[in-house]
């Protein structure tokens, strides 16, 4: 059995093109004319945390950013808070959980947290949880595993866990649970490696990791690695780059990232990098894009890949370092 170690420098041959992703990034957020800049303008604030969070990751976000540039930012997600306390994804459109977590994130990792309003902020996310413990996505109601975790992972990023219920939030988890120890979007929904990630986060951070039958799950995580090393998100499917995050930080919370080849996947991920224009695409000579260039190099960092300098937390998808700002204990650190 080779150590992290070994497989990880075997994998040092094909070398992280650390600059070329972060000016990949820098001109991805500036490329205002773009069609594809359009049709994602509903998620502008998760485009921002994968590309701020992924400089941050390879140690050059105050390299990058200049203190205009952060103020830029800042004042945009500013400008996407909604009277609810909500964040929407991009200026005037509506509020939901997924983008105030981004928006909270952000803050975070430009250590810029008292700029929030905490309790307008909080008041929205309670607002969110149901009688049986699960959370809307927004006051249209479509309840969904992954809204629990950006409920809770927000909560606990602003210290205020304690205003909602967290063991209904659990219990609710556990009934998403399948019979592959897998997780899916609601009770009877099938396992996806996606869910996998929000249902395992969500419940370390409720502190209820007993629900999870740790050997099981790790097993079908295990069994998303394909012969080519990247890792897809259900059986049968093409592995994909950002799955290298979804199963992976599963599997890292689970203490159990030594049950894949974490070398065929490093050189998996390395294979979908641009070196000469920069990013990381889902799979070899795909467009890259900032979402699988993020969520690459997070994949690279789970498995202490030489190149990327930044621990990530498994849990909250964050630099370690920012989380000690928060005063949270990483994953790794338990
Ligand atoms: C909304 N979304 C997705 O559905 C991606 C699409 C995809 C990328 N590669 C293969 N498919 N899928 C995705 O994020 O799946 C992971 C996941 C599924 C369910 C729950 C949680 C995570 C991506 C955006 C995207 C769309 C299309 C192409 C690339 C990126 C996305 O915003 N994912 C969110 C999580 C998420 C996932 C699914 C949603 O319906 C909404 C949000 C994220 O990572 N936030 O930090
Ligand atoms: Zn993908």
């Amino acid at each position: 059995m080779s150590s992290l170690a070994d497989e990880v420098t075997t994998i040092a041959f094909e070398s992280l093109a650390v600059d070329a992703h972060a000016s990949f990034i820098v001109n991805a957020s500036a490329s205002e004319d773009t069609l594809e800049h359009a049709f994602t303008e509903h998620l502008r604030l998760s485009g921002i945390y994968w590309g701020v969070c992924a400089l941050a990751t390879m140690g050059n976000l105050r390299k990058t950013m200049d203190a205009d540039k952060r103020e830029e930012i800042l004042s945009y997600v500013a400008s996407c808070r909604c009277e609810s306390g909500a964040y929407s994804g991009g200026a005037g459109h509506d509020g939901h959980v997924l983008y105030t977590l981004s928006a909270v994130q952000i803050y975070a990792l430009f250590d810029a947290m008292d700029r929030i309003d905490r309790d307008s902020v909080v008041n929205y996310v309670k607002g969110l949880q149901l009688a049986d413990g699960s959370f809307q996505g927004d006051e249209w109601g479509e309840v969904d595993t992954r809204f629990t975790y950006c409920a809770l992972s927000t909560l606990r990023l602003l210290d205020r866990l304690h205003e909602v219920d967290v063991e209904a939030a659990c219990a609710y988890i556990n009934k998403c649970k399948n019979f592959d120890g897998g997780f899916g979007a609601t009770p009877g929904g099938e396992s996806h490696a996606g869910q996998v990630f929000t249902c395992v986060g969500a419940l370390a951070i409720g502190n209820r990791l007993d629900y999870v039958d740790g050997d099981l799950l790790g097993w079908w995580l295990a069994e998303r690695q394909v012969k080519v090393g990247g890792l897809n998100g259900r059986p049968e499917k093409l592995p994909d780059v950002c799955y290298s995050w979804w199963v992976l930080s599963a599997l890292s919370i689970l203490g159990k990232t030594h049950w894949i080849d974490r070398g065929a996947l490093a050189r998996f991920i390395l294979r979908c990098q641009d070196e000469t224009s920069g990013g990381i695409s889902d799979r070899p000579d795909d467009e890259p894009d900032v979402y699988h260039t993020f969520f690459g190099i997070a994949g690279l960092s789970l498995m202490g890949h030489p190149a990327v300098v930044e621990p990530i937390d498994p849990v909250f998808a964050l630099p370690n370092s920012v989380l000690k700002q928060l005063g949270i204990e990483p994953w790794s650190a338990r």
